[in-house]
């Protein structure tokens, strides 16, 4: 087994890269409702589940689970029952932020107002938007309303027992819930509810922050919040974590950041990618035409301005002048020609449209959304744009997410009767090929075809991720997992032949496991970082997957001493 060497830590004053510096479990926590059926209500577990039989909206996993939330789901379930009863047939069950007041509420009434639960509570920033913040104020109003709603109280004064003072404390309420409130995230970050915690809200954002917030083991009686470094940490120095996704550009994080939390970032990455003649930041690098050059330019702003583009004397003449702008690489100081730079920025505005429009009906109409990605990713790809750039990035990881469905059902369909994997098995003997009908091989062609691009995709996600975050982060530490984990798949079809458009990655066979371990052992090691300790369950995954592929690779060792192997 590949042992991972122990880094030297000698200096006792210093929180090193990868250290936990809190563990603690949320005041309270609220699945969001897609999430319901999947996720048990107390622990986070994905296991098998069962459902409250009253509203038919909570799911637990076991019958201590469902005593432990009772205290909470007994004033919760009547408030499910009559918000059904009265909502329209699509929204039968309050959002989870709703939910999530809901039970902050009642846990206010049965703690006590002078409680410790309920002064961290109040303890925790609120901030009302301004007046100028239409956007926000409606959002505000509108959960206000539902949440009287779900509550059943006709009038503010009944609100007192939960310690809110009329219509004002009442918004005060949901401005605290905004500014606090955390993604509550599985352990390998996808996004299934919304958590309160005065303690981990304490925390301060940075767009390049110093810790991060993660989940890294559900299913142990309650859901655990970890903070973990991401780099090493010195006394004094203020603990930061991000509030947004920091693979978005400046621009899209302090929108982001102003419409949620009030504030304008000025952290060293916004600050830094403020300054004139700073470095192309990749989430804006396009690539430099110039073969072999390996420099970056900046994505053209939408709408050229002055700001981004210096005036090419070169092909600027005459009156025209002020309108022939361009840019050059930051390497080469090659000087873009106009036409590529507004080829870019037509490409840039159509993935702009096109991937918010497959964000928004990626679940009501997952067809418009995979079409939608897989056209548009080639295109900025062949526009140009660095795999770490925006919206290409986003684009290739969402239409990964429709890769990996299409992957499930075509190993499903070669499975047939059979346990897939023993059919994989089958396919995997030289020579065995040769008994499966001309459907099986179609089926396990197609298989192989749709896993080698999802390899592919997740190799240009890794790299995308890897020029934006620092080693360790949960996010890069994941997605090179899922990599090391497709490589580690068994290949349905593996004699497939280099083609001239992809070349000849992903490898095959042994070198293909070689390339897998190589994979999760680096995954391993950013793992531990970005989860702390053994990585948690990813990590614990990923240890298992190299056990199984190095055992493999044994196998195949032994077969090519013996002479019998490939
Ligand atoms: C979750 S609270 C963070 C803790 C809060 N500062 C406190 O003392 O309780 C979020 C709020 O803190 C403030 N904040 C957080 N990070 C900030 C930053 N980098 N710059 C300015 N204000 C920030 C903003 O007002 C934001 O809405």
């Amino acid at each position: 087994m590949t042992v991972l060497p122990v880094p030297k830590r000698s200096r006792p004053d210093l929180f090193y890269v990868g250290t936990t510096i809190l563990t603690v479990p949320p005041h309270v926590h609220a699945l969001s409702t897609p999430s319901l059926p999947a996720y048990c209500s107390r622990c986070s577990a994905a296991r098998e589940l069962k459902r409250c039989t009253k509203c038919r909206a909570v799911w637990y996993c076991s019958a201590s689970c469902q005593n432990a939330d009772w205290s909470l789901h007994k004033r919760e379930c009547p408030s499910l029952i009559r918000w059904a009863s009265s909502a329209p047939s699509s929204l039968p069950i309050p959002s989870d932020a709703i939910r999530c007041l809901g039970r902050t509420l009642w846990e206010i009434e049965a703690n006590g107002l002078t409680s410790i639960f309920t002064r961290e509570i109040a303890s925790m920033q609120s901030n009302r938007p301004p007046p100028t913040a239409a956007t926000q104020t409606e959002t505000h109003a509108h959960l206000a309303h539902a949440l009287v709603r779900y509550l059943g109280v006709s009038s503010p004064e009944e609100l007192t027992k939960y310690g809110v003072q009329g219509v004002g404390g009442l918004v005060d309420l949901v401005a605290r819930f905004t500014t606090n409130a955390i993604t509550l995230t599985t352990p390998s970050l996808s996004p299934i509810g919304v958590i309160i915690s005065p303690l981990a809200a304490l925390f301060n954002h940075s767009c390049a922050p110093n810790a991060v917030i993660v989940f890294p083991t559900h299913g142990s009686s309650s859901v655990n919040i970890r903070v973990v470094t991401l780099r090493d940490l010195h006394p004094g120095e203020e603990v930061l974590t991000a509030y947004v996704d920091t693979t978005l550009p400046r621009r899209e994080r302090q929108q982001a950041l102003r419409e949620t939390y009030n504030f304008t970032c000025t952290c060293e990455l916004c600050v830094s990618e403020e300054k004139e003649g700073g470095e192309v930041d990749p989430r804006e690098a396009v690539l430099c035409p110039r073969a072999g050059c390996g420099g970056v330019w900046r994505v053209p702003e939408q709408g050229p301005s002055d700001d981004d583009m210096e005036v090419d004397s070169s092909v600027a003449n005459g009156s025209q002048a002020a309108a022939q702008v361009t840019s050059r690489c930051t390497k080469c100081k090659h000087l873009i020609n106009p036409v590529k730079l507004h080829e870019v920025s037509d490409a840039v505005r159509l993935g702009l449209e096109g991937y918010g429009e497959a964000v928004r009906v990626q679940n009501e109409d997952p067809a418009r959304a995979y079409k939608l990605t897989k056209n548009l990713a080639p295109l900025l790809a062949g526009a140009g744009l660095a795999p770490s750039s925006h919206p290409l990035l986003g684009l290739l990881r969402l239409y990964q997410q429709f890769e990996l469905d299409r992957l499930g059902q075509a190993l499903n369909e070669i499975g047939g009767g059979r346990s897939s994997e023993s059919n994989v098995e089958e396919l995997r003997t030289p020579g065995a090929e040769k008994t499966l009908g001309e459907e099986e091989k179609a089926h396990a062609k197609e298989a192989q075809e749709i896993l080698d691009d999802v390899v592919r995709t997740q190799a240009r996600i890794v790299r995308g991720l890897s020029d934006i975050l620092v080693e360790g982060h949960p996010v890069r530490a994941v997605a090179l997992a899922e990599l090391g984990k497709a490589l580690s798949v068994d290949e349905p079809w593996p004699e497939v032949p280099p083609s001239p458009t992809t070349g000849s990655f992903p490898p095959h066979l042994a070198p293909r496991l070689q390339l897998a371990l190589q994979t999760l052992l680096r995954s391993k090691r950013e793992l531990e970082i970005g989860f702390g300790g053994d990585g948690g369950e990813v990590g614990r995954d990923v240890g298992e997957m190299m056990r199984r592929v190095e055992g493999e690779l044994s196998v195949w060792r032994e077969g090519v001493r013996s002479g019998g192997g490939r």
